[in-house]
């Protein structure tokens, strides 16, 4: 996270500007260009009080993106499938259908799995209509199941009602 921070003397007003980067698997150098040009148009308008604060270090990988193995599949996988996810025929992809009350529910529901989709970098493919969310698991990336798909269940169970 970069962090600049500037204050104007004479009402002491502080303006900070947090730069979050998405943890997607982006080049270092690609990602060099983008933290310049975002500096750049920063202090270009904050002016030359404008100050580094703190600089995270640059991060390429992704935590979790292996696709599970046998052995994980028999102890994380399993119990999904038994309260109700299922294989997909064509694809190593979990699908789940989940009913609600009505369409407000359905909904609350989805925008809470969205602030773990966000926060995770890792998003459900799911078709909603009215009161019904059915939801596919799977990781683009591996091209099949990991870890953060059951991490998504597992999720998406808990908060279920
Ligand atoms: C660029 C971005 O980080 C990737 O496309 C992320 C976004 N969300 C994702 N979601 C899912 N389900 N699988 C992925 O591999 C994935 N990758």
């Amino acid at each position: 996270m970069i962090l600049l921070s500037s204050s104007r003397s004479l009402y002491n007003t502080v303006c900070s500007i947090a730069i979050h980067f998405h943890p997607a698997a982006v080049a270092g150098a690609v990602q060099s260009a983008i933290v310049s040009k975002s500096i750049n148009s920063i202090t270009s308008r904050t002016g030359p009080v404008a100050r580094l604060v703190s600089v995270s270090p640059l991060s390429t990988k992704r935590k979790m993106a292996d696709k599970l193995s046998k052995e994980q599949r028999d102890t994380d996988l399993s119990p999904l499938l038994k309260a109700g996810w299922k294989i997909q025929d064509n694809r190593d992809a979990i699908e789940k259908e989940f009913l609600f009350k009505n369409f407000n529910e359905a909904f609350g529901f989805m925008s809470r799995v969205a602030l773990l989709a966000e926060k995770m970098d890792h998003h459900p493919e799911w078709f909603n209509v009215y009161n019904k969310v059915q939801v596919t698991l799977s990781s683009h990336d591996v091209n099949g199941l990991s870890k953060r798909d059951i991490k998504m269940a597992t999720f998406m169970d808990t908060i279920f009602k």
